[in-house]
C-alpha cells in the first residue's frame, strides 16, 4: 500500500487519478503548519504540492518512506532539491501544463498596463467617467524584451508577433536559428532592456536571475517602459522598481509574483496607480490546473509503480523505449558495481567507468549511477538509489570519470570499471551476450567468460600444480558443489586468478578455510 500526501489545493481530476489506483491511499491535508506537515510526511511514500507548501530539508528528512515529491506546476523553488537528491527522493514537476495559462496571463498584464484597464475600472466603480484620463498606448509597433525564452517566453513572443510587436529575446540557450524561426531578434540583456517599450521576464529564480532587473538595469530603461513579471518574485528587485516608479523612470509594472508571498498589506508596491498586482494567478485557469494535477498524479503513480516516468527534476527521464533498451545494461552495470564492491579492499577513491560500443550509446545518464548504486549499496546502505548515487560518491570522496569508446577490441559492447583503493587497483569488465545475458569478461587484467550471477568464489593465488585441486577438495569437504570454473594466468608460475560458481552462499568460515591454502593471496565470496 502506497500513501500519497497532498498538501496544496490541486484539481479534483488529479486526486481522482491517484484514488483510481489500487493499493494507493490518498491523504489530502492542506494549510498544514510546519509541525503538522512534519508529522504527516512521516508515513508518506509520495508528496504532492503546488507552490504553497515549503518542502524544506527538515520536511524531507522527516519523510522516512518518501520516494517522490510531485510539484503540480513548473517552479520547484519551494522544494529543497539538494536535500531531496541527497536523501534519494525523486522530484518531478508538470512543466508544460500551465504554459499557455502563464503566457496568456502575461499578455493580459501587458494589455491591462497599456490600456490602464484596472485603474479605469476602479475609477468607474468609484462613480467617475474619465475618458480623457485613461488614454493608453498600442502594442503594435512597440518593442517587447522577453528575458528567458523557454516554454512561456516563447509563447509570449509568438503572441507578441501576432500583435505586430518587435521582439528582442534574451536567453543563454537561444540560438540564432531558433530566434530567426520565431521572428525574434536575439539580444544581450542590456540591449533588450534598453531598447524595450515592454519587458517581461520568464526565467526560473536562480542565483543568476536574482535581481536580474535591479537598480543598474533600471537605469538603462526608457521612461515609457512597462515591466511585467509572471515568473518568480525576486527576478525583479522590488525596492529598486518602487524607486524607479516613484521617480517616473518607469511608466508601469504588472506583477503576479513577489519576493515574499503573500504580499504584505503595507507593501510599497500597493501605492502606485500604474502598478497592477495579481496574487500569483499565472497558472490559475481551470485548464492549467487540470493539466498539471493530472500530469503530476500520473507521473507520481508511475514512479511508485516503478514504471517509466517523465519530468524528473533531479534525474534524467527515460521513455518506455529507452528504458526497455537500457534495462539489460542496468542489470550488467549494477552487478559490476556489486562485484567491484566485493573485491575492493577499502573504499575506492578513484573510479573510471568505460563504456564501449553499443553500451556507450545507451547511457541516458543512468549507467554510472547504477554502477555506484551497486557499489555503495553493498558497502554502505540500501538507501543508495539512482537519485542520490552521484551525490553519495562525491560526499564519499570518490572521483568518478566516464570514458566512452565507439568500438571495442573484442566485444561489441562492454562496461568496465577500474578503481583504486588504498590497497590496490582493480578492474572488472562485463558484456551482454545476445542470448545468455550479462557476463563477466575481465577481472584484474585476466580474460574471463562466465555469467555474472549467483554465488561466486574468487581467488588470487600462485600458479602452481595442485592449487585448483586444493580449493576443490576444501569446498568438497564442506559439501559445497562447484557449478562452473574459470582460471586465468599471464605466465606459468606467476600469479593466477580463479573464479568458481558454487551452489550456495559461502560463509566467512568457508572463506577462512580456503584462505589457509598455501599460495592463496586473496579470496573473496561474491553474492550477485
Ligand atoms: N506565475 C505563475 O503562476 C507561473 C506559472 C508557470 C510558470 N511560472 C514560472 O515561469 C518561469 C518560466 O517557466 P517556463 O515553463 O517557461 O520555464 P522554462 O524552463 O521552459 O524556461 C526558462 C528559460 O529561462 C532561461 N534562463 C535560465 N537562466 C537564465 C538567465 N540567467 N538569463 C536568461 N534566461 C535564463 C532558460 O534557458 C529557459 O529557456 C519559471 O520561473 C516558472 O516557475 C510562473
Ligand atoms: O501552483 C501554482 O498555482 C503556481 C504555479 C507556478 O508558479 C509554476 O511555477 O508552475
Amino acid at each position: 500500500m502506497f500513501r500519497i500526501l497532498v498538501t496544496d489545493d490541486i484539481a479534483k481530476s488529479g486526486i481522482e487519478v491517484l484514488e483510481g489506483v489500487p493499493d494507493v491511499q490518498v491523504d489530502v491535508q492542506t494549510n498544514l503548519s510546519e509541525t503538522e506537515l512534519l508529522e504527516a510526511i512521516a508515513e508518506a511514500d509520495a508528496l504532492v504540492v503546488r507552490s504553497q507548501t515549503m518542502v524544506n530539508e527538515a520536511v524531507i528528512a522527516a519523510g522516512k518512506r518518501l520516494k517522490v515529491i510531485g510539484r503540480a506546476g513548473v517552479g520547484v523553488d519551494n522544494i529543497d532539491l539538494e536535500a531531496a537528491t541527497k536523501q534519494g527522493v525523486l522530484v518531478i514537476n508538470a512543466p508544460d501544463g500551465n504554459t499557455i495559462a502563464a503566457a496568456e496571463h502575461t499578455f493580459a498584464m501587458m494589455i491591462s498596463l497599456a490600456r490602464h484597464i484596472p485603474a479605469a475600472n476602479r475609477d468607474l466603480l468609484g462613480g467617475k467617467w474619465n475618458r480623457k484620463r485613461w488614454v493608453g498606448v498600442e502594442l503594435r509597433g512597440k518593442t517587447l524584451a522577453v528575458l528567458g525564452m523557454g516554454r512561456i517566453g516563447t509563447e509570449v513572443a509568438k503572441r507578441a508577433k501576432v500583435f505586430g510587436m518587435q521582439v528582442l529575446g534574451f536567453d543563454p540557450f537561444l540560438t540564432e536559428e531558433r530566434a530567426n524561426s520565431l521572428g525574434v531578434v536575439k539580444a544581450s540583456i542590456d540591449e533588450a532592456v534598453a531598447g524595450a517599450d515592454f519587458i517581461t521576464v520568464h526565467t526560473p529564480l536562480t542565483k543568476e536571475t536574482h535581481h536580474l532587473i535591479g537598480r543598474e538595469r533600471l537605469s538603462l530603461v526608457k521612461p515609457t517602459v512597462r515591466i511585467v513579471n509572471c515568473a518568480r518574485g525576486g527576478i525583479i528587485d522590488e525596492q529598486a522598481l518602487c524607486e524607479a516608479l516613484a521617480e517616473e523612470r518607469v511608466a508601469g509594472a504588472a506583477l503576479d509574483v513577489f519576493e515574499s508571498e503573500p504580499l504584505l498589506e503595507d507593501h510599497p508596491l500597493r501605492q502606485f496607480e500604474n502598478v497592477i498586482l495579481t496574487p500569483h494567478l499565472g497558472a490559475s485557469t481551470v485548464e492549467a490546473q487540470e493539466n498539471v494535477a493530472i500530469q503530476v498524479a500520473e507521473q507520481v503513480i508511475h514512479v511508485l509503480m516503478d514504471e517509466p516516468f517523465e519530468h524528473a527534476v533531479n534525474l534524467p527521464s527515460l521513455n518506455a523505449q529507452q528504458k526497455a533498451q537500457l534495462a539489460p545494461y542496468l542489470v550488467l552495470a549494477e552487478k559490476l558495481g556489486l562485484f567491484a564492491a566485493h573485491i575492493a579492499q577499502g573504499a575506492p577513491s578513484e573510479m573510471t567507468v568505460t563504456y564501449t560500443g553499443d553500451a556507450a550509446g545507451r547511457d541516458g545518464g543512468y549507467l554510472t549511477r547504477t554502477v555506484l548504486k551497486g557499489l555503495f549499496g553493498f558497502q554502505y546502505s540500501d538507501d543508495i538509489n539512482y537519485v542520490n548515487a552521484l551525490t553519495f560518491a562525491e560526499e564519499a570522496g570518490l572521483r568518478v570519470k566516464e570514458v566512452r569508446e565507439s568500438r571495442g577490441l573484442v566485444y561489441t559492447n562492454e562496461i568496465s570499471i577500474s578503481f583504486v583503493t588504498e590497497n590496490g587497483t582493480h578492474r572488472v569488465g562485463g558484456t551482454l551476450y545476445h542470448e545468455s545475458g550479462p557476463r563477466l569478461v575481465e577481472l584484474d587484467g585476466y580474460a574471463i567468460d562466465m555469467p555474472i550471477e549467483g554465488n561466486l568464489l574468487f581467488t588470487r593465488h600462485v600458479d602452481k600444480p595442485g592449487m585448483i585441486g586444493h580449493i576443490g577438495t576444501c569446498l568438497g569437504n564442506l559439501r559445497i558443489n562447484i557449478a562452473g570454473m574459470q582460471v586465468g594466468r599471464r605466465e606459468s608460475g606467476g600469479e593466477a586468478v580463479m573464479l568458481l560458481t558454487v551452489d550456495r552462499a559461502l560463509s566467512s568460515d568457508v572463506i577462512a578455510e580456503i584462505a589457509k591454502v598455501d599460495g592463496i593471496s586473496m579470496v573473496r565470496a561474491i553474492e550477485l
